[in-house]
């Protein structure tokens, strides 16, 4: 009962906190998707601080931004290269950087965390950042597997607190999943919905289910690429070509791993494997979890399943 009453009581207390226009962005974590989300919503006007553990992580998430900004003048602005210079130049003036989450989430109207997939890391600093952010600040994680519900579980503001889904690389890829859990209230729903079509973006409402939408398709699937290869029943390199000219797949699932990141494939089946455990499609993959334990976490690192030239960063 006195559950229910608490319950009831962060309704009343947040009811008066309508839609929010999301003006002010922190987004914790500068990895492949901290820094891609932070180029969309800085490219779209917003005010963006970027905050990671280390100035240096920062600086090489700052120098990504340039990178992929770079790489989307060379086509917006082939005969002005001028305008392109100019252009790239704003959308940086909008990011600041920190390693103070707790400053940047009191000037934020989001607060959008993009870390390492671990439920504890991530509870942890909703935790904090729930006692020094507005009232009115939105909390949104773009976890690929956790549910929504157990990492909003540590804060108080379980009607302000929904997932925002990305894809990589965000620049590129135009779908967002709105997650809402059963106290995202409408008005924080809607925000996220807006603030998604406001960078660009096709948003899909999801259930806060294990994978959302994509990720219960696509996980079982890159699964058994790996299990198939390791049967013996097709080399790496003739199941992405199959899958890319057979099923028009723009990647391999192989490819795609090695993009996605191994520690993170590695982190959502582990999970998954642990509140199913029975289920043989989680089981341990050697293949996978030898490549990480050697720290070949895919393209980020140089070397996953492929080795890789030019690094992401
Ligand atoms: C396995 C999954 C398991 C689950 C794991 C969870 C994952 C997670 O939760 C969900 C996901 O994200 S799932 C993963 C979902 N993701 C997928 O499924 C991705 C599947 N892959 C693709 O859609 C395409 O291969 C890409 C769009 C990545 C590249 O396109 P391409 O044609 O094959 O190769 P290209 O020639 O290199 O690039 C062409 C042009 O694209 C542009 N551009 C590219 N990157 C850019 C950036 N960072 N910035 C700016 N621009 C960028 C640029 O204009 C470039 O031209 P440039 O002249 O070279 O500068
Ligand atoms: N990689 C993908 O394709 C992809 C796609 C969609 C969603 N996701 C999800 O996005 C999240 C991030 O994935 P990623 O691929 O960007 O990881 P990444 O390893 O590239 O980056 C994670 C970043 O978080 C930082 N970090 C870790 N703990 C932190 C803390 N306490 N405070 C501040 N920063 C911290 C790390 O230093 C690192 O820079 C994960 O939850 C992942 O499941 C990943």
């Amino acid at each position: 009962m006195a559950f229910f009453t608490r319950q009831l009581c962060r309704h009343f207390s947040s009811s008066a906190v309508r839609n929010v226009v999301i003006k002010n962005v922190t987004i914790i974590g500068g990895g492949q998707m901290g820094a891609g989300i932070a180029q969309v919503a800085a490219t779209t006007g917003h005010s963006v601080t970027l905050v990671d553990t280390s100035d240096d992580i920062l600086k090489t998430a700052v120098k990504g931004i340039e990178g992929s900004l770079k790489r989307v003048v060379k086509k917006k602005f082939a005969d002005k290269p001028e305008a392109g210079e100019e252009f790239i130049q704003k959308v940086l003036r909008n990011v600041s950087t920190s390693t103070d989450s707790g400053s940047a989430a009191q000037r934020s109207d989001l607060v959008l965390e993009a870390i390492v997939e671990n439920l504890k890391i991530k509870q942890d600093i909703f935790h904090q950042l729930d006692k020094v952010a507005p009232e009115h600040t939105i909390f949104a994680s773009n976890t690929s597997s956790l549910p929504i519900t157990d990492i909003a579980s540590t804060t108080s503001r379980l009607d302000r607190f929904g997932g925002l889904h990305f894809f990589n690389p965000v620049p590129m890829m135009k779908l967002v999943e709105v997650v809402a859990t059963s106290a995202t209230s409408k008005e924080t729903f809607d925000s996220l919905l807006n603030f998604s079509k406001v960078l660009g973006k096709t948003p899909v409402s999801c259930k806060d289910s294990p994978g959302f939408i994509v990720n219960r398709l696509l996980v079982p699937y890159l699964v058994e690429a790996v299990r198939l290869h390791e049967r013996g029943h097709g080399s790496k390199e003739d199941v992405d070509i199959a899958m890319k000219l057979g099923a028009g797949h723009p990647m391999g699932p192989f490819e795609l791993a090695d993009y996605v990141g191994l520690d993170t494939i590695k982190f959502i089946i582990d999970g998954w494997s642990a509140k199913d455990p029975s289920n043989p499609l989680f089981a341990p993959i050697e293949m996978l979890n030898k490549l990480v334990a050697e720290g070949k976490l895919g393209k980020k690192t140089g070397e996953g399943f492929y080795k890789y030239k030019r690094l992401i960063k």
